[in-house]
């Protein structure tokens, strides 16, 4: 019989030898939260059996980040999966300890168990691949955390709270609007296209920083009440998944407000103001008596002014929120900021726009919404009559052919909401109300459109 010390110390050989033969090497990572990747570099402690492992790729990331919470919903007490990277594989193992005497010290009988991830690779792969996984799992958990967080939209008001002084504040609910990409009437190709635009924009940091620009986005949404501006930006918010600051110019007096409350914006984040023409003076000629809207109210007076009250409102006019103001938050030096903003005017009237705002460089995408046209019609039938084809699909597209019928997608998805269960019935109605003569709004192309011939064409606005 050897004595127990001599037995203790053949064991830790054979451990030790078992170890350095074996070609796994282990990381073990106590949690999630407070794993970073010096930990994974130090914990060189516990080899798995590869035997227990092998279940669903992909789910490590799911898991990491569900337990920054300290819960572990998606990775089992005990589960091991295994995951590849760049054709290697990797091996998780969650192990649940109970913990007991001194550790408990200190701890609720709520957290009574320690929890433990065991990441195992193939020694051979360690230095190649630590670093490259950890941030393939760091940007994983990034993009899922930002799939997952509630939305918010934001709108802005005077806050009257005696420790607000009076600043003007956003107040945010839930955004849950339904809109997307696929419910969004319109060209494929142009949502592709604008699609592919955002994209890269999301992905552009290092675009960005490279060419030494303000990490933003402008786009311009112009056409005919109805034809889905709203739903854009909803469809563009639920994409990007970035909160929505809708603000509302005509509660903004003045520069200062302004920049107040775009430098409270976060990032990731889409600025919307809606009917830009009627929310600011666009000609920036002030006179008198054509004067800019003060709560949404125009001032017109016809008989002279007085002296005094010609001070009073140049000093008004000074203090007034005005485009170049807008355009100075958005282009000059305020437009860093923050990073991953999107600034996204609508206007159903383009042709009352002021040339500073269309200019090349100031909004990057200007998106025409327009009457329906067929295929935006076959998306709208798709959602809400559950139909690709229909007999009376090809009198539909004859008479929207060319906008010979001028209908917004808010007219059509009114007659298509009748009856979702009765598609013969409401397609019929479709074609009365295709028939019956429309009565039709202004609907003007971009001036800009003609920018894409000259010699700037290069900095000239997308037009979609
Ligand atoms: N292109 C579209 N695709 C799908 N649904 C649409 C589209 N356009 C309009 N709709 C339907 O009509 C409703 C009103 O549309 P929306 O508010 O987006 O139009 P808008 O162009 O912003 O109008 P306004 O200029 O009056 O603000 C939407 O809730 C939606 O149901």
């Amino acid at each position: 019989m050897l004595p127990r010390e001599v037995k203790e110390l053949v064991s830790k050989c054979l451990g030790f030898l078992r170890t350095y033969l074996d070609p796994y090497i282990c990381f073990e990572i106590p949690e999630f939260e407070s794993a970073s990747s010096n930990e994974l570099y130090k914990n060189v402690q516990l080899h798995l059996n590869a035997n227990d492992m092998c279940k669903v790729a992909n789910r490590v990331v799911l898991t990491r980040i569900r337990n920054s919470k300290r819960t572990c919903s998606n990775l089992a007490e005990g589960e091991s999966i295994v995951d590849t990277f760049e054709g290697r594989k990797l091996w998780w193992q969650h192990s649940v300890h109970k913990l007991q005497g001194e550790s408990m010290q200190g701890r609720g009988s709520q957290e009574a168990h320690d929890r433990l991830y065991t990441l195992k690779i193939h020694k051979r792969d360690r230095d190649w691949i630590i670093p490259r996984y950890i941030d393939h799992i760091n940007a994983r958990a990034a993009g899922y955390k930002r799939q997952n967080r509630e939305m918010q939209l934001y709108t802005n008001g005077k806050n009257s709270s005696m420790f607000s002084g009076g600043r003007h504040m956003w107040q945010s609910v839930p955004f849950r609007h339904p809109s997307t990409f696929d419910t969004l009437a319109m060209e494929p190709a142009s949502i592709a296209r604008i699609k592919g635009d955002l994209k890269s924009f999301m992905e552009g940091k290092h675009f960005f920083e490279r060419v030494g620009r303000a990490w933003k986005r402008g786009y311009l949404l112009y056409g005919p009440p109805g034809t889905g501006k709203s739903s854009m930006i909803a469809a563009m918010a639920n994409f990007l998944k970035y909160d929505v600051y809708d603000l509302e110019l005509t509660q903004v007096f003045s520069n200062s407000e302004l920049r107040q409350l775009l430098i409270q914006t976060t990032n990731r984040s889409i600025i919307v103001i809606e009917d830009i023409d009627c929310s600011i003076n666009l000609s920036g000629q002030r006179t008198p008596k054509s004067r800019s809207r003060r709560g949404g109210k125009d001032c017109d007076r016809s008989d002279p002014f007085s002296p005094n009250e010609l001070d009073k409102l140049k000093e008004d006019e000074s203090s007034r929120i005005t485009l170049s103001g807008l355009l100075n938050f958005t282009d000059g030096l305020w437009s860093c900021c923050g990073d991953e903003r999107i600034l996204i005017f609508t206007t159903n009237h383009i042709e009352k726009l002021d040339a500073a705002l269309l200019r090349p460089g100031r909004m990057d995408m200007h998106i025409h919404m327009s009457y329906c046209t067929f295929a935006a019609f076959k998306i709208l039938a798709r959602n809400y009559l559950m139909i690709d084809t229909h007999p009376l699909f090809p009198t539909v597209e004859s008479l929207l052919h060319e906008g010979r019928c001028k209908v917004t997608p808010a007219q059509v998805s009114e007659v298509l909401i009748l009856d979702k269960d009765d598609p013969d019935m409401v397609m019929d109605k479709l074609i009365a109300f295709l028939q019956k003569p429309q009565e039709t709004f202004p609907d003007q192309h971009a001036p800009a459109d003609d920018l894409q011939s000259n010699s700037e064409a290069k900095a000239s606005p997308l037009i979609i």
